[in-house]
């Protein structure tokens, strides 16, 4: 393990912000932190950052650098005014990290930002930003990198360039942490998923198995499936070539063998996960 958090807890007069939260990271790995607003993302991220100190528990780092953790928390404080090799040369003196010309060159191609743009960071689109803080957060090459949610602002071909280019942070054995309230962007995205809610880990695990074991729906598209309504008595809505049914994943193959057997053709079946569900895994019984 390159990070080991054990039994965190930060607290507030409001409450715990952070509540007995173990986590454990391993280089290469992605993991997702998801929760909603409010629920102790940032502020764990404060936690491993050594931006605020915890009212308990232990944060173990295993690495010799003396900077191993990159990091974007809240927003890219980025100076707009200025443009991302001025962005990356500032941030490299104040964190002595090295600042030739090639190797900050390199830092931007890395991260897919072109070289031949000249122009103030004010003017980027929000993916582009997104690109230079983490070539900011790259600067010492730290073996872990936490980003406190990327993905917002940014739109569907945003979210899937930064995946891509987190995918390749991980491929080069980093270990990245990611919060985001957006569960198809961090199902996309991560290996591991902890899910949050009011300070506490309230489930974890493996992206897809937990996935699996949240799904309660499926919607089933195909021509004409509306008139399949009385073979299914888990229905939950129907409209015109598309239903809604409560099914478990080790239930469905059976339901769609049903429909087949019947006449009816299958366009998709799509599983439904809520955010309710991740974070009631108990609930999770159809
Ligand atoms: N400095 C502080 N003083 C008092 N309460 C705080 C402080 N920082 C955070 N909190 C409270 O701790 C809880 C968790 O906040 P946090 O910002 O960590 O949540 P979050 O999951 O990052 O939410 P968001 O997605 O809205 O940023 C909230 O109830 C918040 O009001």
């Amino acid at each position: 393990m390159i990070l080991e958090v054990t039994n965190l807890t930060k607290r507030y007069k409001s409450g715990n912000a952070v509540d007995n939260i173990s986590i454990q990271l391993k280089s290469g790995g992605i993991y997702g932190l998801l929760g909603k607003n409010g629920a102790g993302k940032t502020t764990l991220f404060k936690l491993l950052t050594n931006l605020i100190t915890p009212d308990e528990g232990s944060l173990k780092i295993n690495s010799a650098k003396l900077k191993p953790i990159g990091a974007i928390i809240e927003n890219p404080g980025l100076y707009g005014y200025l443009n991302a090799y001025e962005n990356l040369k500032i941030f490299a003196e104040i964190q002595n990290a090295p600042r030739n010309n090639v190797s900050l060159q390199e830092y931007l191609k890395n991260v897919g930002l072109p070289l031949d743009r000249k122009d103030a960071v004010r003017n980027f689109s929000m993916g582009m930003k997104q690109r230079l803080a983490i070539a900011i957060a790259l600067l010492n090459d730290p073996e872990i990198i936490i980003l406190d949610e990327p993905f917002s602002g940014l739109d569907p071909t945003g979210v899937s360039s930064l995946i891509q280019l987190i995918k390749s942070l991980a491929a080069n054995n980093k270990a990245v942490l990611i919060s985001s309230h957006l569960m198809n962007e961090l199902q996309n995205c991560c290996n591991y998923l902890y899910v949050i809610d009011n300070g506490k880990i309230v489930n974890q695990g493996d992206t897809n198995i937990l996935f699996e074991n949240c799904v309660s729906k499926y919607v089933i598209k195909g021509d004409g499936i509306e008139k399949a309504e009385n073979l299914l008595p888990n229905l939950i809505s129907s409209e015109k070539n598309r239903i809604t049914i409560a099914c478990a994943t080790s239930e469905i193959s059976e339901v769609l063998q049903k429909l087949l057997e019947n006449g009816f053709l299958i366009a998709s079946c799509t599983p439904q996960v809520t955010l309710d569900e991740l974070l009631n895994p108990i609930r999770n019984v159809v």
